[in-house]
């Protein structure tokens, strides 16, 4: 678990203004400004040249600032990438790039060496990617995992449904890998943005996984991923009080404490400890 939250991570095409102008005043922990497939290739040279002049001049508050550009193997990332790193140089804050569809490692070392000021992300979204999720995760550069559930149903010939079964597979390797290695890692969209009922039973199962937030695509999606990922009143309430009764039982020459029933090891203090972190991150961000 993180202590920097990434409850809420919002994808804004990278060619839309009014967007990007909008994103400076809303509750996303996290933007990803996309270069990728929110752009329209005719559209994607004045996106990138908008981005970085935006990503210099515009303030984003403490929201974590992240650019999705183009695969190299595509006609428009390497010049992403130049772009961004030159940003860099400018001034522009950019907290990482997101490589999309990446398949292993090689594929990072690629970017690594084109924007060295920057940390870097992985879209999770082939099968191959999914297979070298370990290797992908131990890579030195990399931060974050972002799942894309879309490229990912697309390369499994999935059907969507609501329990994800087609993903778990998927979801949990890169899970896996994630906490292994220490990475963050969110989960993917939920395409029908005014289904708040589905939103908010997905975003439960992603939490419920321990994904540490959602990429979402429309504002409205919001409240529902900020909710969902923050620590409830219930958790830190739990976490305050398991802490306080292993405290007790530590000074009372036991190694476990009991809490509505339940033991509490050292174990379970560690996530109390993390829960209440978290809950201090988020209030933070109000300040
Ligand atoms: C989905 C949309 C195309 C809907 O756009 P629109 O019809 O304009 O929505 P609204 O009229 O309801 O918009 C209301 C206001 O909100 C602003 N807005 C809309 N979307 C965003 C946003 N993402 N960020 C910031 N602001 C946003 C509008 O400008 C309106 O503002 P105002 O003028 O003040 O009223 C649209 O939401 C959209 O384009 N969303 C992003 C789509 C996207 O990024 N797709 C790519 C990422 S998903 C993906 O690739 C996943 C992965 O790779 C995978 O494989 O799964
Ligand atoms: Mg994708």
């Amino acid at each position: 678990m993180t202590a920097r939250p990434y409850r809420s991570v919002l994808y804004i095409p990278g060619s839309k203004e009014r967007a990007l102008e909008k994103a400076m005043g809303l509750a996303a922990d996290a933007i990803i400004f996309d270069l990728e497939d929110a752009v329209a290739p005719d559209e994607k040279p004045a996106a990138r040249d908008l981005l970085a002049r935006v990503l210099r001049d515009w303030d984003f508050g403490r929201r974590a600032r992240i650019v999705r550009i183009n695969g190299l193997d595509t006609e428009w990332g390497a010049a992403d990438a130049h772009a961004m790193d030159g940003a860099i140089a400018a001034g522009a804050r950019i907290d990482a790039i997101l490589i999309p569809k990446v398949n292993g490692p090689d594929d990072l070392d690629r970017v690594a060496g084109l924007v060295p000021g920057a940390d870097l992300w992985a879209m999770m979204e082939t099968a191959a990617g999914m297979l070298n999720a370990g290797a992908i995760a131990a890579h030195p550069r990399l931060r974050g995992m972002v799942m894309g559930t879309n490229d990912l149903a697309k390369e499994l010939n999935s059907r969507f449904r609501p329990d994800r079964l087609a993903m778990q597979a998927g979801l949990g390797l890169c899970l896996l890998a994630a906490r292994a290695h220490g990475r963050v890692i969110v989960d993917g969209v939920y395409n029908a943005f005014k289904d708040e009922d589905g939103l908010r039973a997905e975003c439960e199962q992603g939490r419920d996984m321990g994904f540490d937030g959602k990429t979402l695509i429309h504002p409205a999606q919001l409240d529902i991923a900020n909710a969902a990922f923050a620590p409830s009143e219930a958790e830190i309430d739990l976490a305050r009080r398991q802490i306080a009764a292993f405290e007790a039982a530590k000074a009372a020459g036991q190694g476990v404490a009991v809490v509505d029933g339940k033991i509490v090891e050292n174990l379970h203090i560690v996530t109390a400890l993390a829960t209440l972190a978290k809950a201090d991150a988020i209030a933070a961000l109000a300040e």
